[in-house]
């Protein structure tokens, strides 16, 4: 029987392995994801398709300030705004083969073609190089979580596979538990970093100083909630006052 994600179109697995046991399934829970976050900026990504879901993964790696190429013979209405406003390049045509990863850091495949998208996996993992096949688990080397960002935060949630929906109502509600005041403390304390390096002597010192805002009392997100801003900064020049 097939794996239900994949009824009603080809199922990779009999591509690759003859017939479908759902073994792709299996093999998601049982792999450990080594969770990284990766800097994007200046380094060129490819998205191969450029329908409503090629769209999507455009905007996610735009967000983190990719260079970013889409390889299709059709584009979507917003994609073309993006193209002719130059904030990603277009070219116009299907996937040609490897010579299209050269250069490229990450490629993510969105086309509507199991076959060009098997190719994809295979040429970029001949070239130990990250790829996503859209929702296709057993094509790709790293997954998409779900991200709740607020300023320099990113809380990241994945289910490995097991429930995408799932980790989309996380989302929500981790969204609400963790939002402004935490990205505002996180602000807050990385201007004292430097501050912190230039005067505490050992990582036990910066840690303690650290440790000691973020735990201490006041508590330093509740005065953010109340939008006691200044508290906070009073809070840490205080505290750097007793540390130095
Ligand atoms: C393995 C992974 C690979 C990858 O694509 O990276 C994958 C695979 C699959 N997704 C499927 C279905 C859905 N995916 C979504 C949504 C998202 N999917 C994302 C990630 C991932 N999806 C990776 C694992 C993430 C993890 O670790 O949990 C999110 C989090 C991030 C993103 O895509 O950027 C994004 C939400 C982002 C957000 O909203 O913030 C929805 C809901 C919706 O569409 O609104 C549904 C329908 C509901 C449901 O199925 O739960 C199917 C079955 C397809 C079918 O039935 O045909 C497969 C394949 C399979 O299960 O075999
Ligand atoms: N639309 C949706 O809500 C969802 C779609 N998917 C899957 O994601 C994939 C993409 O979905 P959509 O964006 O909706 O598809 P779409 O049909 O809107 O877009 C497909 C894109 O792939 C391009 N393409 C086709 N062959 C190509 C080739 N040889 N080289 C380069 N580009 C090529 C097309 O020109 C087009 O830009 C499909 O496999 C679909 O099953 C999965 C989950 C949800």
């Amino acid at each position: 029987m097939p794996a239900a994600a994949y009824a009603g179109k080809p199922c990779v697995c009999q591509f690759r392995r003859g017939t479908c046991d759902q073994t792709c399934v299996r093999d998601m829970l049982d792999t450990p994801f080594y969770v990284a976050c990766l800097k994007l900026r200046n380094r060129r990504c490819l998205v191969v398709g450029g329908g409503e879901i090629g769209l999507e993964k455009v905007e996610g790696l735009l967000a983190c300030d990719g260079d970013v190429t889409v390889i299709a013979p059709e584009i979507g209405p917003e994609l073309e705004r993006l193209a002719d406003e130059g904030s990603i390049a277009w070219e116009r045509r299907e996937y040609a083969g490897a010579q299209d990863l050269d250069g490229v850091f990450m490629v993510i495949a969105a086309t509507d073609d199991t076959d060009v998208n098997i190719r994809i996996y295979d040429d970029a993992e001949e070239r130990a190089m990250l790829v996503n096949v859209v929702d296709v688990p057993p094509l790709c080397n790293f997954i998409l979580p779900a991200i709740v960002r607020t300023g320099p935060l990113a809380i990241a949630i994945s289910t490995a596979g097991a429930s995408p929906a799932l980790a989309k109502r996380m989302k929500r509600q981790i969204a609400e538990q963790y939002g402004e005041p935490y990205a505002r403390l996180a602000v807050m304390l990385n201007d004292a970093r430097g501050w912190a390096k230039a005067t505490l002597p050992t990582y036990q010192d910066r840690k303690e100083f650290f440790e000691g805002i973020v735990n201490g009392e006041p508590d330093p997100i509740e005065l953010l909630r109340d939008g006691d801003d200044q508290a906070v900064l009073d809070l840490i020049r205080s505290a750097q006052l007793a540390a130095a």
